[in-house]
């Protein structure tokens, strides 16, 4: 469980949420908060007031995987394979053990072929696949993802929905624009000017206060 408590930083003012363990998904219009709200969780930034905790612990005593949503910010070395051994590495793991991992992981997230590639020789796509599969690699037990299907063709996306959101991270935090996406959590806060505005089932939140935005999952008008 993460317990946020008189919350203030930047645009961000939350007097108290709980949010529950399982995959969240953060949304709400362009600047309310929700990239912001993602760094004070994951532990990147610390907020000027107020207090988060993760399982009763700090966010910065957790072991967390972070994908930023600038493609070009998540990687640290020149070539792939480098960058997601690095977690792994970081913890000291045996090499075969770290190289058995980085296989598994790159076939998993269908990246295989690019683990001789130089970073910056990637598409947008590519680099968000390989952060992804980066932050998974050393199974978090919180995995903070931002925006990262806005890089994603449909295939990509399918491959993130079907193995970053059944990783086993113990809480998994998505902000995104995707309302079919959001839609498949377990858990959505929907912000508005840094303020929760709504939290709960997404069933519940689309259809009680979200039925008449653009927020509505298109998907959804056609099918119900
Ligand atoms: N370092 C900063 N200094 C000043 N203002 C900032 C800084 N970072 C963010 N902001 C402002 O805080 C507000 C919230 O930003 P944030 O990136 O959290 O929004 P967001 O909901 O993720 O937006 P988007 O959907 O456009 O990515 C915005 O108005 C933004 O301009």
């Amino acid at each position: 469980m993460i317990e946020i408590k008189n919350l203030n930083h930047g645009i961000l003012n939350i007097d108290r949420a709980t949010v529950p363990e399982g995959i969240t998904a953060v949304i709400g219009r362009n600047g309310s908060g929700k990239s912001t709200l993602l760094k004070i969780i994951s532990g990147i930034k610390i907020p000027d007031s107020g207090s988060i905790s993760i399982e009763g612990k700090n966010p910065r005593e957790l072991d967390t995987g972070y994908v930023s949503e600038y493609p070009d910010d998540n990687s640290i070395f020149g070539v792939v394979y480098d960058e997601i051994a690095s977690s792994l590495r970081f913890k000291h793991a045996d090499c075969s053990e770290t190289e058995r991992r980085v296989k598994e992981i790159s076939y998993l997230f269908d990246i295989s072929h690019l683990l001789k590639r130089e970073m910056r020789t990637l598409s947008g796509g590519e680099k968000v696949m390989v952060a992804l599969a980066s932050a998974c690699a050393d199974n978090p037990s919180l995995l903070v993802i931002d925006e990262p299907d806005s890089h994603l063709d449909r295939g990509s996306a399918e491959v993130f929905s079907e193995n970053v959101l059944n990783t086993g991270s113990r809480h998994i935090i998505v902000c995104t624009h995707n309302m079919e996406t959001a839609s498949k959590a377990g858990n959505l806060i929907f912000l508005e000017s840094g303020r929760i505005k709504y939290q709960g089932a997404p069933g519940e939140i689309f259809e009680k206060y979200l039925k008449s935005t653009c927020f509505y999952p298109p998907l959804w008008r056609i099918l119900k």
